[in-house]
C-alpha cells in the first residue's frame, strides 16, 4: 500500500461523516441491492441512514450462470473462478449506472462495503467433516469493483468471522446493535431473504443473551418451487400459496429435521434447504405428488412456524418483532406469522425509518465503517478486506 493511500484511509477514517456505498447480493439471487448511506461516528455512537436505494435486478442469463455454481457441493471450479470476476465487474458497473441515475459524483463517495454472492456456506454443522472446520465462500472480487469504479472498496467480510471462531454468519449481530438497541423494549429484528435470521435485542442494549442466529428457510423453498411449477421467479404476494393449502403431515415432517432443534444461534444455507430436504419430507410424509399450490402453502408456513419456534426460544410475548427482506412483502407468510407468534407485536422495519429491502445493505455499510473508523475493544473484530483502487 502507497503511503498516498494510507493517507487518504486515514483522511476518510478521521472524518466526521462518511458515504458509503452498502452492497448486498443475497441467497435469492434477485438483484444487488445498492444502499448509499450517510454514516457518521462509530461505535455505540453511530447514525445511519439510507440516501438512496436501488435493486438492479439481475438478468435471467446471468442469474442461470450464477445458479448453475450456487450451493452444489460439486461443480464447475472454471465457472466458478471466471464468475468471481465477472461479478464483481457487474457489480461495479451496476454501481456506476445507480450513482449516474443519482447525480452523485464517484469521487464523492468514501467506500463501498461489497458483501459478493454467496456461493457456498459450509459450516462444520452442515459439512461434518472431522478435519475441516466451518467455511463459506463470497466471490465478486472486490478489486474489480474498486479499480473500474475508482473508489476504496471493503470486501469478503465473512473469513475474519470464521477466523475469530464464529461460522461466518449472521453478521447483522454488529449492526443491529449499533443501531437499533432500544432502551424501551426489547426487539427481534427479522430478516426474511432466501434465508430468514434474526437479531435479538434485549430491552437496554447490551447483555449475555443478545444473539443474531438463521432460523432455517426463508423464500428459499417458496422461490424454488414457483420456479419449478410456475416457471415465475417467485410467489408475488403469496397469491400462490393462498390459493393452496397447507398439508399438516408434510409440514411436520418438514420440521423433524435435526436443524430445528440445534441450540442458538446457528447458520445455515440453500445447501440443505433444498431439493434434497424437500424430497425426504415428502417421502418421510408419504406425498409421492401435491399439487403444487398446496406444496406453497405448506411451504411458506414452514417458513412462518420455523421463524417463529426459533423466537419463542429466546423472548416470550412483548417483544416487538420488526421484519425486513423481501419476505415482508409476502402477506401469507407475515399473516402466517402473526398467528404463530401471539402477543407480539410485529412490524414492518420502515417503522424503525429503514426501507426493509435496504436493511441489509445497509449494515454491510456499517461493517467496513467500523473497519475504518472504529475502535474495537477486546473482543470485537473488525472485518473486511480493503481494495485499493489502483
Ligand atoms: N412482492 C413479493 N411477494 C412475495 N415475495 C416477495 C415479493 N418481493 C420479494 N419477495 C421475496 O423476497 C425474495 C428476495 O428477498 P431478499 O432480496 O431479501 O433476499 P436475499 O437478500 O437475496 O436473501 P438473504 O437475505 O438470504 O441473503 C424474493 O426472491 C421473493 O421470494
Ligand atoms: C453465508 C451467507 O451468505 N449467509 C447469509 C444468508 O442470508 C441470510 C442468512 O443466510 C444470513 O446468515 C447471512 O446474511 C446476513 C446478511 C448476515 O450475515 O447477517
Amino acid at each position: 500500500m502507497a503511503l498516498s493511500d494510507i493517507r487518504k484511509l486515514l483522511a476518510i477514517a478521521e472524518k466526521p461523516s462518511r458515504l458509503v456505498i452498502g452492497l448486498m447480493s443475497g441467497t435469492s439471487l434477485d438483484g444487488l441491492d445498492i444502499a448509499l448511506c450517510r454514516i457518521s461516528g462509530s461505535g455505540a455512537r453511530t447514525r445511519a441512514e439510507v440516501l438512496r436505494f436501488e435493486t438492479t435486478p439481475y438478468p435471467k442469463s446471468f442469474k442461470e450462470d450464477v445458479l448453475g455454481i450456487f450451493a452444489r457441493s460439486q461443480g464447475d471450479t472454471e465457472k466458478l473462478t471466471l464468475l468471481n470476476e465477472v461479478i464483481g465487474s457487474t457489480h461495479a458497473g451496476y454501481i456506476l449506472a445507480a450513482l449516474a441515475k443519482w447525480n452523485v459524483d464517484p469521487p464523492a463517495v468514501d467506500c463501498i462495503a461489497s458483501h459478493g454472492q454467496t456461493i457456498y456456506h459450509a459450516p462444520k454443522r452442515l459439512h461434518q467433516q472431522e478435519n475441516y472446520p466451518n467455511a463459506t465462500l463470497q466471490i465478486g472480487d472486490g478489486d474489480h469493483i474498486a479499480v473500474k469504479t475508482g473508489i476504496i472498496t471493503l470486501c469478503d467480510f465473512r473469513q475474519k468471522h470464521i477466523a475469530a471462531g464464529g461460522e461466518g454468519a449472521p453478521l447483522a449481530l454488529y449492526g443491529d446493535k449499533l443501531l437499533f438497541s432500544s432502551a424501551k423494549e426489547s426487539r427481534v429484528l427479522l430478516n426474511m431473504g432466501g434465508i430468514a435470521n434474526f437479531t435479538f435485542l434485549p430491552q437496554g442494549g447490551n447483555g449475555p443473551v443478545i444473539l443474531s442466529t438463521d432460523t432455517g428457510p426463508g423464500n428459499t423453498l417458496i422461490d424454488a418451487a414457483t420456479r419449478n411449477y410456475y416457471q415465475q421467479d417467485y410467489d408475488a404476494g403469496g397469491r400462490l400459496a393462498a390459493s393452496g393449502k397447507a398439508d399438516e403431515e408434510l409440514l411436520a415432517a418438514l420440521l423433524s429435521h435435526t436443524f430445528f432443534e440445534e441450540a442458538l444461534p446457528k447458520t445455515t444455507g440453500p445447501e440443505l434447504f433444498g431439493e434434497t430436504y424437500l424430497a425426504a419430507a415428502l417421502e418421510k410424509a408419504g406425498r409421492r405428488s401435491i399439487a403444487p399450490q398446496d406444496l406453497l402453502a405448506t411451504l411458506s408456513r414452514l417458513t412462518a412456524v420455523s421463524i417463529a419456534n426459533a423466537i419463542k426460544k429466546v423472548t416470550g410475548p412483548g417483544a416487538a418483532v420488526y421484519v425486513s427482506g423481501g419476505g415482508c412483502h409476502n402477506p401469507v407468510v407475515m399473516n402466517a406469522i402473526k398467528e404463530a407468534l401471539p402477543g407480539f407485536a410485529i412490524h414492518n422495519f420502515a417503522k424503525l425509518g429503514i426501507d426493509p429491502d435496504a436493511k441489509e445493505a445497509l449494515l454491510f455499510a456499517v461493517l467496513a465503517n467500523e473497519t475504518l473508523a472504529g475502535d474495537p475493544g477486546i473482543d470485537e473484530i473488525t472485518m473486511g478486506k480493503i481494495c485499493l483502487p489502483r
